[in-house]
């Protein structure tokens, strides 16, 4: 397989970086506070980012690396020190685009497929081989110019989705409520979902690969419809491409490895199986306890894993006072679960929340997790 050179760059290339408390938690250290960031961090929540897409379009920007760094820089620079990371403004869905299929993001509506995948020789559609550079350069080159924008104040996610949930929009053609079409696939062509699943995670490992080299200190691998699986699902066509992507990312990276979390969200069953997949956090959703999260983590392996999380976003929509009771309280069941700790939401910001809601549960997060 032929592809394009790109140029390897390491922490002599950036600036250095001033907040490693994202970096240390996520290896499983002790940290003086929680590092907090959060999910849709940039996003229509923000009245800076609504100004900003009103003139662009939704994948222009994510392709305009200028452009993709002033979304990812916004919320760094709204709540300066609260944060302690960002994450690269781009989509899951730039993946089925570099494979072939056209994407389109329509307001108010959400990503749309005018040609999913409908019956197995529709894989012949998609592109035989991916050449992550030519075809996804635009993210690495924006992960370069926003972690030197960064100027070292927190350390840069790079993200990508995991290969069931990009296999459902592709074959969905968009967001669903039922998943009926995706799932109907894994029952009736078990053989080509087994086939689009494993060249998904390909282009993923590469994918990944290229995110570090350009400059992305830690990665999260994002499986938001996992909760539609049954476990034996989940076992059969999530966690073993899960497995890959980290187990390979890793061993291609060699000492270069970055820290690698996974978010599959509402898959609550399938704790003991993530613990054993090979990454360092894994991502909460606000339906899990913290400390039964890591009763079931410590079981399953030996390894340190931190746990990310977990305030239900809605949480955000209470009055103040309730949205401290609410992030104090989930930073002492952390505390009591034991073990590193990234505070996050549950799951993303919502375009109707308040930006100052968040700054609320930014400081409690702060403040609760630095008492001894
Ligand atoms: C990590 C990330 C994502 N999207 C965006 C980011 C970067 C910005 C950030 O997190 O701060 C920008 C990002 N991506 C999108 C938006 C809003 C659209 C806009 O501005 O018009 C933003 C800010 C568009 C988008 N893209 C997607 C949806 C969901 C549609 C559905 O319900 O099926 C939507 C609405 C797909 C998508 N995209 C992403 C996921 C995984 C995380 C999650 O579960 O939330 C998923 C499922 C990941």
């Amino acid at each position: 397989m032929s592809s394009t050179q790109q140029r390897i760059l390491t922490d002599a290339d950036f600036p250095p970086l001033r907040n490693d408390l994202l970096l240390r938690a996520a290896r499983g250290e002790p940290t003086k506070h929680a590092p907090v960031w959060v999910m849709r961090q940039a996003g229509r929540y923000l009245p800076e980012f609504r100004a900003m897409r009103a003139e662009h379009d939704f994948f222009r920007v994510c392709r305009t690396p200028e452009l993709a760094a002033r979304l990812t820089l916004q919320p760094i620079e709204r709540y300066g020190d609260l944060l302690d990371g960002s994450i690269i403004f781009s989509d899951i869905l730039v993946v089925p685009q570099a494979l072939g299929m056209t994407v389109e993001m329509v307001p108010g509506k959400g990503p749309h497929f005018p040609e999913p995948l409908s019956v197995p020789e529709d894989l012949n559609r998609l592109a035989a081989s991916v050449d992550v550079v030519a075809e996804l350069g635009y993210m690495f080159d924006a992960i370069t110019l926003t972690r030197q924008q960064l100027d070292g104040r927190v350390p840069l996610f790079g993200f990508c989705g995991a290969p069931w949930t990009l296999m459902a929009y592709m074959v969905e053609g968009g967001g669903s409520k039922t998943f009926s079409k995706a799932k109907t696939w894994l029952y009736k062509y078990p053989e080509a979902s087994a086939q689009l699943l494993g060249r998904l995670t390909d282009v993923l490992i590469d994918f990944l690969v290229g995110q570090v080299n350009a400059g992305a200190q830690i990665l999260q691998v994002f499986d938001s419809w996992a909760g539609e699986l049954s476990p034996q699902d989940f076992e059969q066509f999530s966690l073993p491409y899960l497995r890959r992507i980290a187990t390979e990312v890793r061993g291609r990276l060699g000492d270069r490895a970055v820290p690698m979390t996974v978010f599959a969200k509402g898959a609550h069953y399938a704790l003991p199986g993530l613990a054993q997949a090979g990454y360092n956090g894994i991502s909460l959703d606000w339906t899990l306890s913290p400390v039964e999260a890591r009763r079931q983590v410590a079981a399953a392996t030996s390894e340190t894993i931190a746990l990310q999380g977990n305030l239900d976003p809605c949480v955000l929509f209470a009055p103040h006072d309730v949205i401290r009771a609410r992030t104090r309280e989930m930073v002492e069941q952390f505390k009591t679960a034991g073990g590193a700790h990234i505070a996050n939401l549950g799951h993303g910001m919502l375009p109707d929340h308040d930006p100052e809601a968040l700054r609320v549960f930014l400081e409690t997060v702060r403040e609760a997790s630095s008492k001894q």
